[in-house]
């Protein structure tokens, strides 16, 4: 089983005087198939290296592999193609557009990735909100939804182009305990069942309780892993 991210050394320093340290000096691999939690306290740089992994933002040091290709060298076109042929994304906020129905923003990244034709690209969206419970809403926009159907909604369209990496970060931030359960559900189905790989930046215990690996970070280190069996 080959690792679909490998971080090498990697350290984030934004020049200044004085400089901002925001990753120091982390390695770790991503495999298919986990679940992986980054807790720690607040301002530790659980974000900082999230937007690293998710080639939102670039190392000043030390190299990111994906699936052993060395992420350093790509310009900002290919970095963006990169994100949206292989990663998702969830945030705390949704950012859903909202002028546009749930189908709509579900089929937006599919059509942006151009491999799809429109109808084919309708019945993927269709496809996938009906994956997360929402076969009755997807013409409605955004404010038509609760929080957690609209969490659902932009879980639907982070997974649109199949990705092998869903980067979340604070995911449940903003939902009850209910809808948090069904969205780390869903994490675990598309790591355990779909072999993709999702990395979750949390302050939620039961996000990080749901993990199969816990990845603890202090002052922009890594401070422990903790590893546990499925
Ligand atoms: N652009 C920036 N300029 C200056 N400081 C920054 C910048 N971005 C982040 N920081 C600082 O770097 C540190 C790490 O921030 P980061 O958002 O990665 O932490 P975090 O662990 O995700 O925090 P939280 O749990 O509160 O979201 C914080 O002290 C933050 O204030």
């Amino acid at each position: 089983m080959s690792a679909i991210m490998q971080a090498q050394a990697l350290s984030r320093v934004l020049a200044g005087t004085p400089p901002v340290t925001l990753v120091i000096d982390v390695s770790l691999t991503i495999d298919p198939g986990s679940f992986v939690a980054i807790v720690g306290p607040s301002g530790c740089g659980k974000s900082s290296l999230l937007y690293l992994l998710g080639l939102l933002d670039r190392p000043t040091q030390g190299s990111l592999l994906f699936q052993g290709r060395d992420m350093n060298p790509l310009d900002g076109d290919e970095r963006a193609l990169t994100r949206l042929a292989h990663f998702g994304f969830v945030f705390q906020f949704h950012f859903l557009l909202p002028e546009f129905t749930a189908l709509e923003n579900v089929m937006l990244p599919i059509r942006r990735l151009g491999r799809l034709s429109q109808a084919q690209a309708r019945e993927k969206a269709q496809s996938l909100l009906a994956g997360v419970g929402l076969t009755g809403k997807v013409d409605k926009t955004p404010n038509l939804l609760s929080g957690g159907e609209r969490q659902r909604v932009a879980i639907a369209r982070a997974i649109a182009n199949d990705p092998v990496l869903v980067l979340c970060d604070e995911p449940t931030g903003n939902l009850d305990s209910q809808n948090s359960a069904r969205v780390i559900e869903m994490f675990r189905a598309l790591a355990h069942d779909q072999g993709r790989a999702v990395v979750c930046v949390t302050h939620d215990p039961e996000v990080a309780a749901a993990a199969d690996v816990q990845i603890s970070m202090l002052d922009g280190r890594i401070s422990g892993t903790d590893v546990r069996a499925r």
